[in-house]
C-alpha cells in the first residue's frame, strides 16, 4: 500500500503544471485548494453511500476515488504522504487510553 501511495504521489507531483486538457490531476491542481477539497468531500459522500448500500464493488471504487482525491489535496497543500503515514505509525505505538488522554489534553 505504501509503495502504491508513494508512486501515486510522484505521478501527481509530475502532473503539476501539465496541460489541464491532457491531465485530470493538472486540471484539479490548477483549480486550487477549494476545488480539491470539494472533490474530496464529494468522494467521501459517495463512499458513505456505497457503504450504506452494502455494495462492496461500489465501495471499492469509491474508496479508491477517495484516496486518490486525498492524495491530490495533500499535494496541493504540500503535505507528504510519508508524514501522514508516520503519524499513523506513531499512533500505533501509543496505547488507546494514553492516546485519548493526550488528545483531550488530560
Ligand atoms: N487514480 C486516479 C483517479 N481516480 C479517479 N480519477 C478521476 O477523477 C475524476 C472524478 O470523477 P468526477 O465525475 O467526480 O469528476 P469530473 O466530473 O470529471 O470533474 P469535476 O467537474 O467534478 O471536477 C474522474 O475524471 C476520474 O477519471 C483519477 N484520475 C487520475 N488518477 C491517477 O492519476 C494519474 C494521472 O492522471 P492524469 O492527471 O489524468 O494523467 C493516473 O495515471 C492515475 O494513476
Amino acid at each position: 500500500m505504501t509503495d502504491t501511495l508513494l508512486r501515486l504521489e510522484k505521478t501527481i507531483a509530475a502532473r503539476r503544471g501539465a496541460d489541464p486538457s491532457m491531465s485530470y490531476v493538472a486540471s484539479l491542481l490548477a483549480k486550487g485548494t477549494k476545488k480539491a477539497a470539494q472533490k474530496l468531500g464529494e468522494e467521501a459522500t459517495e463512499t458513505i453511500i456505497a457503504a450504506l448500500a452494502e455494495d462492496a464493488q461500489a465501495l471499492r471504487g469509491e474508496a479508491a476515488d477517495l484516496l486518490f482525491h486525498l492524495m491530490v489535496l495533500l499535494a496541493d497543500r504540500g503535505v507528504p504522504i510519508a508524514d501522514v503515514l508516520a503519524e499513523l505509525d506513531r499512533r500505533e505505538g501509543v496505547s488507546g487510553h494514553a492516546e485519548k488522554a493526550s488528545r483531550s489534553g488530560d
